[in-house]
């Protein structure tokens, strides 16, 4: 048990359950690495070495649209920072104004062959399992909208700002796409808010205003928009105050059983994606969800 749980505060729970049926936990090599103020192309991370505390910003105009690309970046860097020793809380941020995240890249899933839809797939599941399990304590700064899959990044967090302004909405909106959120977005959502309100905002697709987004606990505080970064700084210090062991091994048994449900069922949930988002019918929906999005610019 004492080593399980020292493989946790290196790996967090995905790393606990790579270490128990593979050894112990993957790249060992990032250990020791150090990340201050690196850019890459569409994930931005700044580490500050005083505080031991990472802002992840997603720099991917027009809409932080959650592609291969971005995925695979954001998954790394979080398997950077939490490999590095030096790191304990992440922030997760937008540089797009007004837009925390427009979620799934609907182009990586219209009219793409299935192995790309396969690939792309894992790579989702790879971000979420990485954040939800993650041990670092991890707070959504949540400046702008944050529609389904950007929802869903924000609920793999532990603590959720967003900026109080009317205009933007953030929820499980996949019904109104004409898709199906998978399980494990429904439980993140149940995990965070309660079965009863899922239920219903998956049924309807809700995306809620920031206010409704408070009342119903899909987010914890809402601030002026100039002020979401820094109280999420600020609130990272209470999180950051608590004995770390005990920190991290709550958030384990708190998640682990939610984390479990998907890292036993990877390929099965890639195949159910593959053959479901394939369908003549479903490939229609999102053709025409498109052409609604482009045509409200018109
Ligand atoms: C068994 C498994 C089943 C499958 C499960 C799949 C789970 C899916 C999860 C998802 O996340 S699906 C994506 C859901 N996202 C949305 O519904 C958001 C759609 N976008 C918007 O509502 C708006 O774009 C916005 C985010 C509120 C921003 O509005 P704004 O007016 O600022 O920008 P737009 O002019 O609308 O957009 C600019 C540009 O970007 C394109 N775009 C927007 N969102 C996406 C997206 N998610 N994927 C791809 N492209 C997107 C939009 O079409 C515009 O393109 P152009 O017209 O400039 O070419």
């Amino acid at each position: 048990m004492a080593n399980a749980l020292r493989t946790v505060s290196k790996c967090g729970i995905a790393g606990l359950l790579s270490a128990s049926r593979h050894g112990p936990c993957r790249l060992p090599h990032l250990l020791g690495q150090k990340m201050t103020n690196s850019t890459s192309s569409k994930v931005k991370v700044d580490l500050d070495p005083t505080t031991g505390v990472a802002v992840m910003c997603m720099q991917s105009p027009p809409v932080n649209s959650l592609n291969l690309e971005l995925l695979t970046e954001f998954a790394s860097t979080l398997e950077k920072l939490e490999m590095d020793k030096g790191c304990r809380g992440v922030i997760i941020t937008s540089s797009v104004p007004r837009i925390f995240s427009a979620g799934l890249d609907i182009l990586e899933m219209f009219r793409t062959s299935p192995e790309h839809c396969a690939d792309f797939w894992k790579a989702v599941q790879e971000m979420w399992l990485k954040l939800y399990g993650s041990n670092l304590a991890t707070i959504a700064a949540i400046n702008g909208s944050s529609p389904a899959g950007g929802c869903l990044v924000s609920m793999a967090c532990d603590y959720r700002i967003m900026a109080d302004n009317p205009r933007y909405s953030i929820g499980l909106n996949e019904t109104k796409l004409g898709i199906v959120a998978p399980y494990w977005f429904r439980d993140t959502m149940a995990n965070t808010v309660g079965h009863r309100t899922t239920e219903r905002a998956l049924g309807l697709g809700l995306l809620y205003s920031p206010q409704e987004a408070l009342e119903v606990g899909l987010v914890d505080e809402l601030v002026p928009e100039d002020q979401v970064l820094t109280t999420a700084t600020q609130t990272m210090g209470k999180w950051l105050a608590i004995d770390e062991h005990a920190r991290q091994v709550t958030k384990s048994l708190m998640r682990k059983p939610t984390v479990d449900k998907l890292l036993f069922n990877r390929e099965a949930d890639v195949q159910n994606f593959v053959s479901f988002i394939t369908q003549d019918s479903v490939q229609k929906n999102l053709g025409m969800y498109l052409k609604m999005l482009k045509s409200r610019k018109a």
